[in-house]
């Protein structure tokens, strides 16, 4: 389980998040949706360790991860799509992934593990690479990649990560409308697992409340609401935090 407590971060004298106490349960997806500007996303940074709390906690499966590095929280079970910044862009689509596979097949010392052989790596990297309908462009350099193939190998690597939590930021974003249901039949099937906590940031309403099963609101870096999807969308403050404003954002 993931949790926060009372986790703040201030940016000179303005709290992007602030305050927020929250716990993710395995074999959930929670979607995290507030205005622009809420802490969405600082709170992810917050999670994933690419900012320091100034004050508060979060903690992975009892364990205080507040003040580790990013590479530690991930080597933790904490993984985050992060917006294109996790590729090798002269590297191929399939050793990118490959590269990924041997990281977490290298992972821990145990007796009866081995090293993955060289076929093994490569055929599970193309499994992932087919999980996310990209089988087809292996051997292409990640760079040259079109920007929604880039978001979709960045879950591929997730994916071959195989993390606790998944984080997907926004994950839809820049794709082309018929790119759109692969990412989330993807989420989708790794919320069926149901051994794993998934935490969404998204914008667009009907892809929270197909895949939601808990919607978290922020706003103004506070958590306003917390409650099953047809509770909370309906609910005043987040009709209020979103009037005039991103109901129809994205
Ligand atoms: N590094 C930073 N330095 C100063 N202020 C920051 C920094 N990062 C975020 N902020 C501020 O924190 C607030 C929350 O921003 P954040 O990007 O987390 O919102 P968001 O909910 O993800 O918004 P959006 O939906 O537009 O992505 C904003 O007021 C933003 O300007």
């Amino acid at each position: 389980m993931l949790e926060t407590k009372d986790l703040t971060i201030r940016f000179g004298g303005h709290a992007a998040v602030d305050g927020v106490s929250c716990a993710f349960e395995k074999g959930t997806l929670t979607s995290i949706v507030g205005p622009n500007g809420a802490g969405k996303t600082t709170y992810f940074n917050l999670i994933s360790g690419q900012l320091p709390a100034t004050s508060g906690r979060v903690t992975l499966n009892g364990e205080d991860i507040t003040s580790l590095a990013a590479p530690r929280r991930t080597r933790l079970g904490l993984g985050r799509a992060f917006q294109l910044t996790n590729l090798f862009p002269n590297l191929s689509t399939l050793e990118n992934v490959r590269l990924a596979v041997q990281v977490k097949s290298g992972k821990g010392y145990d007796l009866f593990s081995r090293t993955l052989t060289h076929r093994e790596l490569i055929d599970q990297a193309m499994a992932h690479l087919a999980a996310v309908s990209l089988a087809d462009r292996a051997q292409a350099i990640a760079a040259t990649l079109p920007h929604g193939d880039q978001r979709k190998l960045e879950v591929a690597i997730l994916l071959a990560l195989e993390p606790d939590v998944f984080m997907f930021d926004e994950p839809t974003a820049g794709m082309s409308i018929d790119e759109v249901p692969t990412i989330l039949d993807i989420i989708a099937a790794i919320k069926q697992r149901g051994d794993k906590t998934i935490l969404l940031v998204e914008h667009k309403m009907d892809v929270v409340r197909s895949l939601s099963d808990r919607i978290v609101v922020l706003h103004q870096g506070k958590l306003v609401a917390d409650g099953k999807p047809a509770e909370v969308i309906n609910s005043d403050i987040v009709r209020e935090a979103y009037l005039g404003s991103t109901a129809d954002h994205g």
